[in-house]
């Protein structure tokens, strides 16, 4: 069992998140097109739509967006039906992204002003899946723009650490560089990441977009990435004791603690956009690999074991993938800092997943 200053450490720290600035309207000239004003005022909160809102990731994003905007003002929508704990818990939408009239009606009878677009097929599920990932990553994010456009939306579309390939330079990966992804996926957010940008300077589209490490979060699972590893390790750790990775003990990769990557993906959002010289950002926070993650878990659990049957698709892909991000743009631009370093981020998934154990046993 975990001492109870570290429990008490790790919930102070989980509730310390960093009120976010409320951010003034903005207009700006981009050769020459004024970018759509969709910022908000205190008195103008912004209405935010969330695709793919159930993966790993949708969740946590739409609970402080509603902090922060109001229960109502934040609506999450995906193609699966919410667990209960979700749908009680504000408002909640079917929208497939590859229907495009449905998602005009959603963005248009709602008066959405903002849309995170978190709809994907990660990387090792897309490898399985090429045809898939094909049409939900590029199909799907092309209403996602047409629509954006044509409403005068803001509009976030994270990228990823998969968006580099084996011919850029890894250690660290700069935010301007050769990109030659070898994973559909990859491919499809580097299309993402070109696109939008290329509204922006086109239409005045005001797109943003954060290229995000691999998310390491305790209260939802990975949904099929090559990354997902750096979760099932801890549930393993404090359910069997055991844990069979598969990827190599030596696969250094970029890695965020998710408060982290919310808290980035919130600022970012309300950064004014006279501040933000780029649309797409590198944000790094740690690095590691499976035998640093092991190591600093037996400092808590001593018994913990891990063996290693490396997946030849999984580890392919993060053979070409960054070891860490360059990232002094986005801590430059708009303030990006990361809170969370390994041993921090030890502690706290320890101590979420064992009190996340022990209230399911108690209920
Ligand atoms: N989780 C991570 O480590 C990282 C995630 N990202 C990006 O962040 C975003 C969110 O990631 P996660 O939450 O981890 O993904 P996830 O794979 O856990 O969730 C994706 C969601 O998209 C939904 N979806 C699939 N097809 C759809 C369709 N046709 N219409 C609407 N929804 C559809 C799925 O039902 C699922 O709930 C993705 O764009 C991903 O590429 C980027 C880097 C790292
Ligand atoms: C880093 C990512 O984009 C994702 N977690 C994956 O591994 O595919």
């Amino acid at each position: 069992m975990m001492p109870v200053v570290q429990l008490l450490r790790a919930a102070l720290k989980h509730a310390g998140n960093r009120p976010p600035r409320c951010v003034m309207q903005t207009t700006s000239a981009v050769h020459g097109v004024r970018t759509h004003a969709s910022s908000c005022t205190d008195g103008d909160k912004p209405k935010v739509l969330i695709t793919g809102g159930l993966g790993q990731l949708g969740v946590g994003l739409a609970k402080s967006l509603r902090r922060r905007f109001g229960k109502f003002n934040v609506i999450l929508s995906d193609i699966r039906k919410p667990p209960n704990h979700v749908y009680n818990n504000g408002p909640f939408i079917f929208s497939d992204i590859l229907d495009y009239k449905n998602l005009r009606e959603i963005v248009v009878n709602n008066n959405i002003s903002w849309l995170v677009h978190y709809s994907a097929v990660l990387s090792a599920v897309g490898e399985h899946n090429v045809a898939l990932a094909k049409e939900v990553n590029i199909t799907g994010f092309h209403n996602i723009l047409d629509i954006a456009n044509e409403h005068g939306l803001r509009v976030f579309v994270p990228s990823t650490i998969g968006a580099f390939g084996p011919s850029s330079p890894k250690d660290p990966t700069p935010d301007l560089c050769v990109q030659r992804p070898r994973t559909i996926y990859g491919v499809s957010k580097v299309h993402a990441e070109l696109m939008g940008e290329y509204y922006h300077q086109r239409y005045g589209l005001d797109f943003r977009c954060l290229r995000y490490p691999g998310i390491i979060s305790a209260d939802s699972q990975p949904g099929g990435g090559t990354t997902d590893y750096a979760v099932q390790i801890f549930h393993a750790a404090v359910k069997s004791g055991h844990f069979k990775c598969n990827l190599r003990s030596d696969t250094r990769l970029p890695m965020m603690y998710i408060d982290d990557c919310i808290r980035a993906t919130m600022e970012f959002l309300e950064a004014p956009d006279d501040v933000l010289v780029s649309r797409t950002y590198n944000i790094n926070a740690m690095s590691f690999t499976p035998q640093d993650l092991t190591c600093e878990i037996q400092k808590v659990l001593s018994d913990f074991k891990v063996t290693y049957n490396a997946d030849p698709v999984r580890q392919a892909i993060a053979d070409g993938w960054p070891k860490a991000l360059e990232d002094s743009a986005a801590r430059q631009d708009w303030g990006w800092k990361h809170e969370y370093d390994l041993p921090q981020l030890v502690q706290t998934m320890l101590t979420h997943i064992t009190l996340g154990n022990k209230l399911a046993r108690a209920f």
